[in-house]
């Protein structure tokens, strides 16, 4: 009884908090992009005891931050989509990037656009020189693959309306699975709905990335690779203040955050990317 009213409590002042930062985004479109603060994020908030609330919690918060992204007026969301993926273009480490994973943005999630971006990526993949994997989920149980397309032709819609490869191309081969390749990635371009600056991010609840990136950074460690750079893509509305967003110790901390007011670094990998 005591327990539930503490847990009760701390869930109203978090839920709380999350309103105000999503009102202070809104109002304020967020003034320091750059925000220097290095991620030490191995604890989670309140234990793994308290897992029930945590995800509850996370429900919560993705029910705000729907709303809040159905709110944003059609032509200053299409005029964020510019800005984030023009900064992408734009940045030295995507120009220099070879091997890449990202997502097949779905506008009815209003998911930032990465359709300029996949679109660059695969203008002249031969002279490019960019390798692009893109999702697909293989079932229920949160399992999710990249694999290798070279064209957007490639892709069908999936029974949630995103568009997705089919695990053979127009050829009949099995698409090449990153998984599977002798090459690390060096960048991955993320979705989710809420992010702050340290690095915290919640997706739509199916724990494909988490689990993805967990095993993804297992095999890069095994073969001495590099670890890839996890960037997100985020309407200003979507970053959160610190704090508000709880997380478990399977959650997988990105590197730094792409708004429409620049990229905000946050892991020390991010840092030294000197040309970050
Ligand atoms: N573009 C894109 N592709 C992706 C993901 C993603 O988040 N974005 N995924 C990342 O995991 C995987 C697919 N996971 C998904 C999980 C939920 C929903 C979805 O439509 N959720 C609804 C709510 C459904 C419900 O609660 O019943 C929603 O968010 O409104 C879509 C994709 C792989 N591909
Ligand atoms: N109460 C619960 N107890 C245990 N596991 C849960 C609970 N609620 C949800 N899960 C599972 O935890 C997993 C991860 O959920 P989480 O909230 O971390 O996803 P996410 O970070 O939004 O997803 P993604 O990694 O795809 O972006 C999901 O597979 C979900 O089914």
């Amino acid at each position: 009884m005591r327990t539930e009213t503490m847990m009760t409590q701390w869930y109203t002042t978090a839920s709380t908090k999350a309103l105000t930062a999503l009102h202070c985004c809104r109002r304020h479109h967020i003034s320091h992009p750059f925000h220097h603060q290095r991620l030490t994020m191995t604890t989670n908030h309140g234990g793994d005891d308290n897992l029930d609330a945590i995800f509850k919690h996370k429900r919560v918060l993705r029910t705000q931050v729907k709303k809040v992204l159905k709110a944003i007026d059609p032509s200053l969301r299409s005029q964020q989509d510019n800005d984030i993926q023009n900064i992408i273009l734009g940045a030295p480490w995507f120009k220099s990037s070879v091997k890449l994973c990202a997502y097949i943005s779905c506008s009815a999630l209003r998911e930032v656009d990465t359709s300029k971006i996949l679109s660059e990526i695969l203008k002249d993949p031969i002279t490019g020189g960019k390798k692009l994997y893109v999702p697909r989920v293989e079932d229920n149980n949160s399992h999710m693959r990249m694999l290798n397309i070279s064209r957007i032709d490639d892709l069908v819609a999936n029974s949630m309306d995103i568009l997705e490869p089919a695990p053979v191309d127009s050829d009949g081969n099995a698409r090449e699975d990153v998984m599977k390749t002798n090459d690390p990635v060096d960048l991955f371009l993320l979705p989710g709905l809420a992010f702050d600056r340290s690095g915290r991010r919640i997706g739509r609840g199916g724990g494909y990335y988490d689990t993805f990136l967990e095993n993804y950074q297992e095999l890069a460690k095994t073969r001495n690779w590099k670890q890839p750079l996890l960037v997100a893509l985020s309407y200003s509305e979507q970053i959160l203040e610190e704090g508000v967003i709880p997380i478990t110790s399977s959650d997988v901390p990105i590197d730094a955050l792409v708004s429409p007011e620049g990229v905000i670094p946050i892991s020390t990998a991010a840092f030294n990317r000197v040309d970050l």
